[in-house]
C-alpha cells in the first residue's frame, strides 16, 4: 500500500474535535466537510451562501492540491450543490476552507449545524510550462472540439 501524504491541519473551532474528516470507507475517495453552524442554516430556491468549515488544511506539496465537491445525496435529492461548482484548493492556502453551498432545487432546505455538507479530495497536480510557438505538428483531432466527433 502507498504511504498517505501528510497533510497539517488546524482547527479553528474546537467543537470539531468530536467531526475530524475521515475516510468513511477504506476505498473512500473523499472525506466529508461538515457546516459549522451555531444554528440550522435554511436555504430557499436559489440561495447561495459561504459556509465556514472551521478547518484550515495546508497541503505545502505543490504536486497536490485539493478539491472540493458536493455530496451525490445532497445533490440529487435535495438540490444541495455548490455555488462555484467545484472549490479548487491551492497547495499554499493556509486559510480556512470555505464551502459555497447553493440551492438550486425547488424546496427549501435547512442546513443542521456539523451536518456534512460537501467533500474534500487530495489529487495529483503538474505544474506545466509554456512554450510559445507559432504552430503546431498536425494532431488527429486538430482544432475540431465541442462535439466535433459526433453523439455516437
Ligand atoms: O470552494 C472553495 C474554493 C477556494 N477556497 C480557497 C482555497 C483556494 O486556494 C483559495 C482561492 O481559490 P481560487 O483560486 O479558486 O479563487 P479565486 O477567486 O481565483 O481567487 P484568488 O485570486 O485568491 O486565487 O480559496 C475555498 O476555501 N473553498
Amino acid at each position: 500500500m502507498s504511504v498517505r501524504p501528510r497533510l497539517q491541519c488546524k482547527l479553528l473551532d474546537e467543537r470539531l474535535r468530536d467531526y475530524l474528516p475521515h475516510y468513511a470507507t477504506q476505498g473512500s475517495a473523499g472525506m466529508d466537510l461538515r457546516a459549522l453552524l451555531d444554528a440550522p442554516l435554511t436555504l430557499v430556491p436559489g440561495d447561495c451562501q459561504l459556509v465556514r468549515t472551521g478547518l484550515a488544511i495546508h497541503i505545502a506539496d505543490p504536486n497536490l492540491a485539493g478539491m472540493i465537491l458536493p455530496r451525490s445525496g445532497l445533490g440529487h435529492k435535495h438540490g444541495i450543490v455548490l455555488g462555484n461548482l467545484v472549490g479548487l484548493i491551492d497547495s499554499d492556502y493556509q486559510g480556512e476552507l470555505m464551502i459555497s453551498v447553493w440551492n438550486r432545487g425547488q424546496s427549501e432546505f435547512t442546513l443542521a449545524p456539523f451536518e456534512r455538507l460537501a467533500q474534500y479530495v487530495l489529487v495529483p497536480v503538474v505544474q506545466a510550462e509554456l512554450a510559445l510557438v507559432d504552430s503546431f505538428e498536425d494532431s488527429a483531432r486538430g482544432s475540431g472540439g465541442f462535439g466535433s466527433t459526433g453523439a455516437y
